[in-house]
């Protein structure tokens, strides 16, 4: 820009004083070095773009995944504050590279930016003026900006819902009793409503935004018109050559482009700076959760006095009502425990603390003695297994689905093998048409499977684990039918006492159907978050209880005829 501008006073001066030659010349150079500055301009775009793909794309949506799954439990993520800012870095991986490489455009604007007020100033000191009327709309820009990026934040949980209701309607699962139900048209009007609210309160800020940018660039304005009086004065007044004017006009229009190329780089790297921060909020956040388990206790080889639960209270991320409220007992080493009790009354939850996916409010859970809070979570996850009742379907191919249980063991054909068995699961495995290989999911043109086979899938994976001292099964049986059932609860009873004799592994099996806990070593009946009562089959019978109640109830229910 500065070379042009330059090369063009040379050729009016040279055209003034008659020297063709010396004008030809300086107008190819004026012409050479504008093509030159379109060229690099090009160049930088399309490098722009490669970098953001091959860097943002790959490295940092890995880097943003890692910092996402770094948080160890689940409450963490019903915490508005952490799912806001997954929410903003998310789908961020390119603006954070993005808005890095701005930083270098921004500088190499602001050397631009120099050169065009050494020249301005060659002509007139009074031209740089210019720069103070050039700064008010970066100033407002950024104010703008900083309005935009709050909104986007504060309306972070409005956007959440539009979407979950989005994919409510659009995706087969929940698609097909939406259409069934007829409901269509209130999820629709629900979305409507929360994509308003997401969207008014950005535009809001958008157009306050605007605003701020209109008035700059009117002062900005009023500045450059009072730059070429002052010129046109001079020039009128014989005190510059018609090549100074020349220059000062070319550079002050290039200085117009270079501070609005400056102020857009500006308020992108503003803009990107929003996700930068909540990555490196995020990042900070798992950090301190590391930092916690780093001065953890090792986690016991094996159990051999049990998992005691002491006045424990548990209320929901974001709920007031206490979910567990005052829970005491003793799951003793090596045993067998069924939770039974009615919906609702917490036996999902209570499995879900012991696998340390929350943290009770009050009270204690020990583990031979010491306090599951002060193990390191991670280490108490790689001695867990688990399978819940809301089981993920992982859609890859078969082997790894259940690999996934131990993924040291992932490649381990024999330990899938093993898994597959412990779940029932052999019959499936034979049916499917490149065995571990199959790929799962239709989604991914592999084979769809039915809701008890996904769910012996789940069993099978959660089973991968050789020596675990917990081993939950969270209604292990509710999609499958009454052959099936038997079958798995005599495989699970038969490895509860196997893992019993190698690590004193406490086996808690969640069920609604009572029948098919009678061989537990002991029945843990849950009611409004506490234990109601508790004993083996036997003895709650004979006691008469909640329990007797609700098993005569269950084995009239179920007779024949
Ligand atoms: N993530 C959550 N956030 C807030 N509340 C929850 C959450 N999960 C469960 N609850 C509430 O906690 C209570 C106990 O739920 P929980 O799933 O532990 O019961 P449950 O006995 O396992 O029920 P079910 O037999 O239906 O599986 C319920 O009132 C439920 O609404």
């Amino acid at each position: 820009m500065a070379a042009t501008a330059l090369a063009l006073q040379a050729t009016v001066n040279d055209v003034v004083r008659g020297d063709v030659t010396g004008a030809a010349v300086a107008g190819a150079a004026a012409a050479a070095t504008q093509a030159l500055s379109a060229y690099l301009l090009n160049l930088d775009f399309t490098l722009t773009i490669l970098m953001v793909d091959s860097v943002g794309a790959l490295d940092m949506t890995r880097r943003i995944n890692e910092v996402i799954l770094g948080l160890d439990g689940l409450d963490h993520l019903e915490r508005t504050e952490v799912l806001d800012r997954v929410t903003v870095v998310q789908t961020g991986g390119w603006n954070l590279v993005y808005g890095a490489w701005t930083v270098v455009d921004v500088v190499a604007g602001a050397i631009r930016l120099g050169l065009t007020l050494l020249l301005l100033g060659t002509v007139s000191p009074w031209l740089l003026l210019l720069l103070v009327f050039a700064a008010v709309p970066l100033w407002l820009d950024r104010r703008g900006q900083h309005a935009v990026a709050t909104a986007e934040t504060d309306t972070a949980e409005a956007f959440r819902l539009q979407r979950h209701l989005f994919n409510l309607a659009t995706e087969a699962s929940g698609g097909k009793e939406i259409r069934v139900s007829g409901a269509g048209h209130a999820v629709t009007e629900a979305q409507t409503r929360a994509w308003d609210e997401a969207v008014r309160g950005r535009i809001r800020a958008r157009l306050r935004a605007a605003g701020y940018k209109v008035v700059g660039w009117v002062l900005f304005t009023a500045g450059f018109v009072g730059g070429l009086a002052l010129l046109l004065d001079r020039a009128a007044r014989g005190q510059g050559g018609v090549g100074d004017v020349v220059l000062a006009v070319t550079v002050a229009v290039t200085l117009r482009d270079s501070i609005q190329l400056t102020v857009a780089r500006v308020s992108r790297t503003t803009g990107s700076a929003g996700v930068v921060d909540a990555y490196l909020w995020l990042r900070a956040y798992t950090a301190r959760q590391r930092d916690a388990d780093a001065g953890a206790l090792p986690v016991p080889a094996a159990l051999r006095r049990g998992i005691t639960l002491e006045g424990v209270r548990f209320t929901y991320p974001g709920t007031s009502r206490p979910t567990l409220d005052g829970l005491d007992c003793h799951l003793p080493a090596g045993s067998v425990v069924a939770v039974v009790g009615e919906y609702g009354s917490g036996k999902t939850s209570l499995v879900k603390l012991l696998c340390k996916l929350y943290q009770p409010d009050v009270g204690t859970i020990r583990i031979d003695g010491a306090d599951l809070a002060d193990l390191a979570t991670a280490d108490w996850h790689a001695r867990t297994s688990a399978a819940f009742q809301d089981f993920g379907r992982f859609q890859i191919r078969f082997g790894q689905t259940v690999g996934l249980g131990d993924v040291r063991r992932l490649d381990d054909r024999d330990a899938v093998l093993a898994a597959v068995r412990a779940a029932d699961a052999e019959a499936l495995l034979q049916r499917l048409p490149d065995g571990m290989d199959t790929q799962l999911g239709r989604r991914f043109d592999g084979v769809d499977l039915s809701e008890g086979q996904w769910q012996k899938t789940a069993l099978a994976r959660a089973s991968m684990r050789w020596a675990p001292l917990l081993f939950v099964l969270d209604e292990p049986t509710a999609s499958l039918d009454a052959p099936s059932e038997h079958a798995i609860f005599e495989r699970y009873m038969a490895r509860a006492r196997e893992l019993s004799t190698r690590t004193g592994t406490v086996t808690v099996i969640v069920s609604h159907r009572f029948s098919t806990v009678t061989d537990a070593d002991l029945i843990l009946v849950l009611h409004a978050g506490r234990v109601a009562e508790s004993g083996t089959h036997e003895e709650l019978l004979t006691a008469g209880g909640r329990y007797a109640e609700l098993y005569g109830i269950q084995a009239k229910a179920y007779a024949p005829g």
